[in-house]
């Protein structure tokens, strides 16, 4: 971080930051815990590179008056919180918590996989692509202060001279987003009176670790609140107060709107606010705001990779500082979790296209300047500071990068046919059925198989140019092979070619497609070790040239079962890449959607007759919001549609979603219109049915029947059960039979048990479907 170039003042607003990365700019993290959990490490190992990595990033952010604590998490920080309150579910105690203790209930199994409990469900926190554990309660749950992991990070940046700012979910986002084990019956509301004074106590144990300030995270103050849970803020806020200890309270990821009058109520010593997505109502709270406390204003995007305009966060900030003072704090909108470190280690960004991105550190480096702007406007090196990035954003607008004007032709001439098909479902089904010759209860797999050890040595040897194309080329076709074999001896139905070649379900498409550019080392956690290195639309998107053809073709050509084409769709390209911030993102969807529709038209010309667009991140890009969920699922399934709509009759269409409440979007999954629907649902016991059971769903579905999160393998009798229950709500010749999603992070032998597992179950069924047809449904 460049030096400040101004002398301390009395007016000086607060630095601080909400959260920065942990996984590691090389992911240390990552590749600590893997060793760990493989056994080749020790605990002490572990717990050595953890540390490490805690004071190298408090290094990184040294420049700030605080560092945040707590943002470091060993799989999750709502994990590390419920170990800190003792929610810790029964199956999973062994003695006091320790590490293995989290990742017991993280990944079902310990370091010694000698327990194979399953492990607690993971769902998307807000918006994003993050993934956290969810807290299980039980009715009578207790609470104690049972895990020290904060408390002691807080003493520790403490010794070695940081100033410490803890960071904690707040005790309602914690119960708004935990569960109870047993069905959702009981208020979780309920829990509070029990909870608090544990809150209390963990913030008496901060302050006596050395913190001045700690901040509580309430990001369920941007949802749509029932009116119990706005009420139960201000009587919780009184009860946790410490003597001493200031708290600023955190929301983030949108606006407060209706919660706006709660959260400034608060009895604290701060709000944070997200400047960003809430640039609306920052006036509303600087006029309500009480005369004793500070504002932080999350002035730069802490969900995207964009420079920011200094000049309209200058032109923000002016007036706020100019009533505020040393009152107000300058942040990032939210965690910085979400980011990869630092865009100056990027070697193969464009020349032209580097100087536009700033990843944690420049957002870091981007608050220090606006500081410096507010304290001394006139000084010469601001000042040029100030033009270097006026002249970026210039430059970035005007880049031919980001305009195509030949595509921009080709959006125009769309007509409303061009995102429907030509003929109705009732209708397709039939000429598909006729073409395919399917088997009741037809069973397939979602797209990818195992990622070996061996198929990432090699494409890393391949992208760092040991290995020829031709030579990577031959490997990969190897891989195809060997997983259409396998699936042709275990007799599946509809095969896929395995993915062997695809690094990510995103980040591949990204790298084939004009518009995108990609990082070298943006690595951005997604859930425990696991990471991804999200692709950064910068421009007008469009193909240049075929995707998956050449792989599918081949694939097709080693059996005479049908293969699926397999391709991601424009709404998850959209939620798992960086997009550009200068147009709506439902127009970046509709140009995603355009060129995955030339790939779905050349795959059908090319003879590959079933083909799947994943849609996994259509739940996750729902707004927070529920009345802009209209207009978002509108233009998601119209760009959808207009992905998939250029096909005959008889080509069939699939879609593959997980980590779905279908209850809240099956209109717009039924907008799809996607002939097939492969859904997880094996961890709700093919609960998430009963939604397209209530809808009458009309199209085919096909239930996960086993966890592929989990190494442990289904048993054939449980499998069963699972497809029984299905067929209660959905009538068996609409039914196919796959897993939860793909099988890229298993192990072949895992994956070979499961799958022969599954096939024999459907087999059975059939058998005694054929022996008692009266009992169809
Ligand atoms: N983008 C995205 N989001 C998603 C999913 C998804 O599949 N993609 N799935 C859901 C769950 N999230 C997931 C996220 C990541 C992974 C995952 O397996 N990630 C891999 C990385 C995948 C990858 O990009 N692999 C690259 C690079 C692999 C790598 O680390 N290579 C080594 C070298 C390899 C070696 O020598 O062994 C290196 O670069 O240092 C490749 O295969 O080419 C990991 O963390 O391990 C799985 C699920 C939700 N969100
Ligand atoms: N086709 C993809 C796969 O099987 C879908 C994954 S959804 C997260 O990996
Ligand atoms: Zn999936």
């Amino acid at each position: 971080m460049p030096p400040s170039s101004i002398d301390r003042d009395t007016t000086m607003p607060t630095l601080h930051n909400l959260g920065f990365p942990r996984i590691g700019q090389g992911r240390e993290l990552k590749f600590a815990l893997e060793h760990y959990w493989a056994g080749q490490s020790d605990r002490a190992t572990l717990e050595h590179t953890g540390r490490q990595l805690r004071h190298t990033h408090w290094q990184q952010q040294a420049a700030l008056d605080f560092v945040p604590v707590g943002d470091f998490a060993w799989y999750d920080q709502v994990l590390t919180l419920s170990a800190t309150l003792d929610v810790i579910p029964e199956r999973h105690r062994q003695g006091d918590t320790d590490l293995d203790t989290l990742f017991r209930v993280a990944r079902g199994r310990d370091q010694q996989a000698a327990c194979c409990h399953a492990a607690s469900e993971m769902t998307k926190w807000f918006d994003t692509n993050y993934h956290f554990l969810v807290p299980e309660f039980e009715p009578d749950q207790r609470f104690r202060l049972a895990w020290r992991q904060i408390i002691d990070g807080t003493a520790e940046a403490k010794a070695a001279g940081f100033n410490p700012k803890p960071v904690i979910l707040g005790p309602l986002s914690y119960l708004w987003l935990g569960k109870f084990s047993q069905g959702d019956s009981a208020d979780k509301l309920d829990l509070l009176p029990r909870l608090l004074p544990v809150y209390r106590q963990l913030l008496a144990a901060l302050k006596d670790a050395g913190a001045t300030w700690v901040q509580i995270d309430e990001p369920i103050l941007a949802l749509d609140l029932p009116a119990p849970w706005q009420a139960a803020f201000e009587p919780s806020y009184h009860q946790i107060q410490v003597q001493g200890l200031n708290t600023l309270l955190a929301s983030y990821f949108g606006p407060l709107q209706d919660n706006l009058g709660t959260a400034i109520q608060l009895p604290v010593a701060g709000l944070h606010i997200d400047a960003v997505r809430g640039a609306s109502e920052i006036t509303r709270v600087v006029d309500r705001l009480s005369a004793h406390k500070v504002l932080s204003v999350g002035i730069v995007d802490g969900r995207n990779i964009w420079r920011a305009d200094l000049d309209a966060a200058l032109a923000t900030l002016k007036p706020l500082h100019a009533k505020l003072g040393e009152r107000l704090w300058l942040a990032p909108s939210c965690s910085l979790l979400h980011l990869p470190y630092d865009v100056e280690r990027e070697t193969t960004l464009p020349a032209d296209v580097k100087p536009w991105l700033a990843f944690a550190q420049q957002k870091l480096d981007e608050l220090t300047l606006l500081r410096d702007a507010l304290l001394s406007p006139g000084h010469a090196d601001i000042q040029a500071r100030l033009a270097d990035a006026r002249a970026i954003q210039t430059a970035r607008r005007d880049s031919p990068r980001v305009h195509n004007p030949a595509l921009r032709k080709r959006l125009a001439a769309l007509k409303d046919s061009d995102a429907l098909r030509a003929t109705p479902f009732s209708e397709r089904e039939p000429l598909q059925q006729q073409r395919w010759q399917l088997p009741l209860l037809p069973t397939t797999t979602i797209g990818s198989f195992p990622q070996t050890p061996e198929i990432r040595k090699a494409r890393a040897a391949y992208k760092r140019g040991q290995l020829n194309k031709h030579d990577y080329n031959s490997l990969m076709r190897a891989e195809i092979k060997r997983a259409i074999v396998i699936q042709e001896q275990l007799g599946l139905d509809v095969l896929v070619h395995g993915e062997a070649e695809r690094n990510d379900m995103v980040e591949y498409f990204g790298e084939q497609l004009d518009g995108y550019v990609f990082s070298a080392h943006g690595w951005v956690q997604s859930y425990g070790s696991r990471c991804v290195k999200p692709p950064i639309i910068v421009g007008d998107i469009s193909r240049p040239h075929p995707m998956t053809v050449e792989w599918a073709t081949y694939a097709q050509s080693l059996s005479d079962k049908p293969v699926k084409g397999m391709l991601t769709g424009p709404i998850t390209l959209l939620c798992w890449s960086f997009v550009r911030d200068d147009q709506p993102r439902e127009h970046t969807a509709q140009q995603l959607a355009l060129a995955i529709r030339d790939e779905v038209q050349d795959l059908e010309a090319a003879g590959i007759g079933i083909i799947q667009i994943d849609e996994p991140a259509l739940r996750e890009g729902l707004p927070l919001r529920n009345s802009d969920w209209p207009t978002y699922l509108a233009w998601a399934a119209h760009a959808f549609r207009l992905a998939s709509s250029g096909v005959g009759d008889s080509t069939q269409i699939h879609t593959h979603m997980c980590y779905s409440e279908f209850n809240d979007i099956i209109e717009a999954i039924s907008a799809l219109d996607a002939d097939v629907i492969t859904i997880e649902t094996s961890r709700s016991n093919m609960e998430l049915l009963a939604a397209f059971e209530h809808f009458a769903y009309p199209n085919q579905i096909g239930p996960g029947v086993y966890d592929i999160h989990s190494p442990n393998l289904p048993s054939q009798a449980w499998v069963e059960s699972l497809i029984e229950k299905a067929t209660a709500r959905i009538p068996r010749q609409r039914l196919w039979v796959n897993p939860d999603c793909g099988l890229k992070t298993r192990t072949w032998d895992e994956t070979r048990a499961a799958l022969a597992i599954m096939v024999n179950a459907t087999k059975a069924l059939r058998q005694k479907w054929l022996k008692a047809p009266l009992s169809a449904a």
